[in-house]
Parts: C-alpha cells; sequence; structure tokens
C-alpha cells in the first residue's frame, strides 16, 4: 500500500507541479492521468525518490521513504518516460548489468532472472540484438524487463505506450495486467484508452491537483444519462460552446459531433449518448477551466 499525504512540490524558478497531492494506492493496476504538464512526470519522479518534494509525505507499507529512501528503492521497478541512452551492447549483457546494479549479485539466479524476463518480455529470441537497434515498442519492452529486475513490490511506468504501434501497445498491455495483479503498479499516461484497458483505481491530475478520484467504471456509471451528442456544422461550435457545456468535440467522417454534459436534453436534437472513461476526462477537464471543481467516487 502507497500512500501519498499532502504532497507539493515547487521548483525553484516558481512553477507549482504539485499542489498537495494526497492519494492511497492499494496492489492493482493505477492509472494517473492528466494532460501534458499536470505534474505526473514530476509526481512519478518523487515516488521513485529521484526527487525530493518541496513538502508532505510518503509511505509504503507505513514505512516513510522520505525518511528512508533505501527502503522503497529496494522494492522498486521504474520504467521512466525517456530511458535515456541505448548503448550498443546486447539486451543480455545489458539486462545481466543492470540486475547487478539492483542487487541480484548471485550468478545461476541472475542468469535465470534475466533468461525469465527476457522469455517474459518476447525479447529472448533477439536477446543477443544490441538494445540501440530495437524498436520502439523493443525498447520498452526492454524497460519493463530492467523494471521487474529483483521482483520489486512497486512498479511506475510513465507514458509507457506514447508512439507504440497498435499491435506493440496490445502487447504492452498484456504485459503489464500480468503484471499488475498483486504488486503496486502505477501507470502514468495521457492516454485514457489505456487506463480504462488496464486500470481498477485511477485519478486525474490537473495544474499539480488531483481532480477526480475512483475507479473508472464507477466513475463512468456517475455519469451516465448527462452526456449528450449531436452532429453539427463546424460554424455552429462557437454558438453551442457559448450556451451549453461542450465538453469535447469529435470528427466522425468529416462531420463535428459534440459532447454536452446536461442533466436534461439541452435541446431538440440530442440524443443520450453512454458515457465512457474519455467523457469523464473531458468533464474533469472542462469542470477545471471552468473552475467548478471535481467529483469523488
Ligand atoms: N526541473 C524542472 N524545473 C522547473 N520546472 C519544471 C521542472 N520539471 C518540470 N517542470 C514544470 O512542472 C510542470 C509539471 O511538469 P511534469 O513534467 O511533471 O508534467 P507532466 O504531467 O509529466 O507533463 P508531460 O506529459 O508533458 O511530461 C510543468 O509546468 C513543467 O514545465
Amino acid at each position: 500500500m502507497l500512500t501519498i499525504r499532502n504532497l507539493s512540490q515547487t521548483y525553484p524558478n516558481g512553477v507549482q507541479a504539485l499542489k498537495s497531492v494526497t492519494l492511497d494506492i492499494e496492489p492493482g493496476m493505477f492509472g494517473l492521468l492528466g494532460p501534458n504538464g499536470a505534474g505526473k512526470s514530476t509526481l512519478m519522479r518523487t515516488l521513485a525518490t529521484l526527487q525530493e518534494p518541496t513538502h508532505g509525505q510518503i509511505l509504503f507499507d507505513n514505512k516513510d521513504i522520505l525518511q528512508n529512501p533505501n527502503v522503497l528503492r529496494q522494492c522498486l521497478g521504474y520504467l521512466p518516460q525517456e530511458f535515456g541512452v541505448y548503448p550498443k551492447i546486447s539486451a543480455y549483457n545489458l539486462l545481466d548489468h543492470l540486475a547487478v546494479l539492483k542487487g541480484v549479485l548471485h550468478k545461476k539466479e541472475r542468469k535465470e532472472q534475466v533468461e525469465a524476463l527476457l522469455q517474459q518480455t518476447n525479447l529472448y529470441q533477439v536477446r543477443n540484438k544490441s538494445v540501440n537497434t530495437f524498436s520502439g515498442g523493443m525498447r520498452q519492452r526492454f524497460g519493463i524487463a530492467q523494471a521487474l529486475l529483483g521482483n520489486p513490490q512497486l512498479i511506475i511506468v510513465d507514458e509507457p505506450t506514447a508512439g507504440l504501434d497498435p499491435e506493440e501497445r496490445n502487447r504492452f498491455h498484456n504485459l503489464l495486467s500480468e503484471i499488475g495483479e498483486n504488486i503496486v503498479v502505477i501507470l502514468s499516461t495521457h492516454i485514457v484508452e489505456d487506463v480504462r484497458q488496464l486500470c481498477s483505481k485511477m485519478a486525474i491530475l490537473i495544474a499539480g491537483e488531483i481532480k477526480l478520484y475512483g475507479s473508472p467504471n464507477k466513475l463512468v456509471e456517475a455519469l451516465n444519462g448527462n452526456i449528450w451528442h449531436k452532429m453539427i456544422s463546424k460554424e455552429q461550435l462557437p454558438h453551442y460552446q457559448q450556451s451549453m457545456q461542450v465538453i469535447s468535440t469529435r470528427l466522425i467522417s468529416g462531420k463535428t459531433q459534440i459532447a454536452v454534459l446536461a442533466d436534461y436534453q439541452p435541446e431538440l436534437g440530442f440524443e443520450p449518448a453512454e458515457a465512457d472513461l474519455e467523457d469523464v476526462y473531458f468533464a474533469t477537464l472542462y469542470q477545471h477551466q471552468h473552475e467548478k471543481g471535481g467529483v469523488h467516487v
């Protein structure tokens, strides 16, 4: 169990990237969703003990990890947004080297673990190829393999599927959901679909604040009956934006469909629509932009 209490981060240039973030994260997959610049990476780096917050507390299994970062480091797997340099060294040798750094010192145990992880991430066939020749998807899978070294109890993955093609993304999702059954996995992303497919709990972070927290299904349920669709022409959009809560627009075969948040049919011609997680996300963004606050479910 990971407990985050009143975590704030103000950078030396005055940017307040986190504003008193409080969250409880249980075993399973937790999705942290937010637009670019929301503070997701700041939160992920702070949880990974790579930077210290300005204020606040983080407990992992009731141990204070800001006071004792080593307690967490020993059981942490981290896949950063930028994995950094990919050296001209084979996947096997790099993973073996990283395993030593992670403290897997026993040779036979290390060999078993490295081989098992290469199998699990579907990289065994290419284990002797240099990682700098890997595609984006292979690199991400290698990133997960290194994050899993040493049987971590907490895994943090920061925007893992950006730039992956649908097949690789699918493969990566399957891999994550296998891992996320018993341990805490935090997935930070701006892709709503990733959270919908994988996570049993989620939070939306906007401008450094948690605006919404709960289970994706319940959050969607709470919005049902309040989403209305209408096909309009592009020229009509400003009119609707002025008179209604237009949370999103979507192009369908070149035509514009608007999604409106309302308790009742806003006007003739609007059809009731089944809410989905994108509506939850866009409604939260809309409410933030119009400063109406969020809902907690
Ligand atoms: N080292 C830093 N010094 C100063 N400002 C920073 C630093 N790192 C991040 N920021 C600022 O803090 C805010 C949050 O950034 P952060 O990278 O945590 O957001 P994010 O949600 O991960 O965004 P993205 O999805 O674009 O990576 C942004 O305004 C960013 O410019």
